[in-house]
């Protein structure tokens, strides 16, 4: 299929963007490259340096490039900055998003694959989440994520968009190629590496008052590149009907420390900590029953102990000391 990636310059999208190649398909990347790397989207891939809002230009891609299928990636995506700044999420999330779903209605693209998150489901009443869990978003950034979701039903009962809704839990790790590279930083396994190699001096924990083993909160890490091919599969389900699928390791999950602590084995770097208030927004725990698409899908984690996540994190850190251009 021709297939088109939006964010596919960011961190995640550049996997699934190499995931897509691999699997034998066409893609065409938009990205504005507010976050994004031109470095992250390999040379034989067309990168359309465009902002999703620029309506006729995307109207236009994806009628000329003849586009079959669209995954969705492009988007605001920082919990504690979507609490102070709601009006960006929304803009970027969901108007942005709606003209996104319009421009493929009008050009007759009905296949979706969408980047959706863990934070729908606020602060579950149960571990581990699954698909059928409330959705009650404890920040913007996670209600701007179900509201565009939420948009998917009617559009598919008007004008029969099929998709596919990816809800992630954390993402981390690297390919060979592609890294975690944000500016700022704030997503706790890249910054305690940064500590590693001696550029900050400590990392920050928010909050260790939460009800977890140790304090901190507890999140699902998966591999950037099980995460990535989760989506071709997601691709090739998506004609035979929408669906929802979470997407983590499971249980137990890892709390904050000791994901610390994993780093200084991998590292053999001492990381210190400090701690501090907690951050807006977060939930204490998120952990996810990745079962549904398990069974439907196949799909597995390959890469889903925390050592293999951080090693490959740390190795393309190494590799890449001063970003992708380096
Ligand atoms: N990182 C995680 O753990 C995680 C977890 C759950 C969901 N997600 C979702 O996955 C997706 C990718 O996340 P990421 O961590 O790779 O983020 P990222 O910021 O690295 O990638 C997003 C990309 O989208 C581009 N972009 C943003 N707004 C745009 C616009 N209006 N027009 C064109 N390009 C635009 C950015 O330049 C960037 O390259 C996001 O939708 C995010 O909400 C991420
Ligand atoms: O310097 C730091 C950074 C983070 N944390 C904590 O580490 C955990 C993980 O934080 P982070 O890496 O920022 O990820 P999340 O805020 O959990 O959000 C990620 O994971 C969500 C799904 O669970 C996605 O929706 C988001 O897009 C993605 O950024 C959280 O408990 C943070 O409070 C710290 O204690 N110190």
């Amino acid at each position: 299929m021709r297939v088109l990636v939006t964010g596919g310059a960011g961190y995640i999208g550049s996997v699934v963007v190499e995931e897509l190649l691999r699997a034998g398909h066409g893609v065409t990347v938009i990205d504005n490259l507010s976050k994004g790397h031109a470095d992250a989207v390999p040379p034989e891939v067309e990168l359309v340096r465009a902002d999703l809002r620029e309506a006729e230009r995307l109207r236009r891609l994806l009628r000329d490039d003849r586009v079959e299928a669209v995954v969705h990636m492009a988007a605001d995506s920082l919990v504690g900055e979507s609490v102070q700044s709601p009006a960006k999420y929304y803009d970027n999330n969901v108007i942005a998003g709606l003209g996104l779903l319009d421009a493929m209605v009008d050009v007759g693209v009905h296949r979706l694959v969408f980047s959706s998150t863990a934070a729908v489901y606020g602060e579950p009443e149960a571990q581990p989440i699954d698909e059928t869990a409330a959705t009650r978003p404890t920040n913007p950034y996670g209600e701007t994520k179900l509201a565009l979701e939420r948009a998917f039903a009617w559009y598919e009962r008007a004008y029969g968009l099929r998709s596919a809704s990816l809800r992630y839990f954390n993402a981390a790790g690297a390919s060979a190629r592609c890294g975690e590279l944000h500016d700022p930083e704030t997503h706790l396994i890249p910054l305690v590496l940064q500590v590693a190699l001696g550029r900050a001096p400590y990392v920050t924990v928010y909050g260790d008052d939460y009800p977890t083993p140790d304090g901190t909160c507890v999140r699902d890490y998966i591999h950037v590149v099980d995460l990535a091919r989760a989506h071709v599969l997601a691709l090739s389900a998506v004609d035979r009907g929408s669906c929802v699928y979470n997407l983590g390791c499971g249980g137990p999950g890892y709390t904050v420390r000791q994901v610390v602590d994993v780093a200084r084995e991998v590292t053999g770097a001492p990381i210190p900590v400090r701690l501090g208030p907690r951050r807006a927004g977060d939930p204490a725990i998120l952990v996810a029953s990745s079962s549904r698409i398990q069974r439907e899908l196949g799909w597995r984690p390959q890469l889903g102990a925390l050592t293999t996540i951080v090693e490959s994190a740390w190795a393309w850190l190494r590799v890449h000391p001063h970003g992708y251009a380096h």
